[in-house]
């Protein structure tokens, strides 16, 4: 099952600088092993904003909901999550 999650991050100015860099390179970290195991196809920034476009391809909400959850950055998250399902026009299909 395809997933089209839009994340805006907002990380408090007040967090120390270790703290922030920490955080972003467990969150690389984590983001690129999904990537290579082909459950985060597709990452995309959001020009002139702290945000991204990703495609998800997990078996069930369940899963994307906990994928999501651990994400380092989740706590400085919002998250929109749309499901996608194939277009009746789509010629790969
Ligand atoms: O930078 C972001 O868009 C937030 C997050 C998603 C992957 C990653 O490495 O950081």
């Amino acid at each position: 099952m395809k997933y089209l999650v839009h994340m805006e991050v907002d990380i408090p100015r007040d967090l120390p600088a270790e703290e922030r860099s920490a955080v972003i390179a467990r969150e690389k970290e984590y983001s690129q092993q999904l990537q290579r195991d082909g459950r985060w196809p597709e990452i995309w920034r959001v020009v002139g904003e702290y945000a991204n476009y990703s495609v998800f391809d997990v078996g069930s909400h369940d899963e994307l909901h906990e994928l999501l959850q651990g994400l380092p950055l989740f706590p400085y998250m919002t998250i929109d999550v749309t499901p996608l399902a194939a277009h009746p026009s789509d010629i790969k299909a």
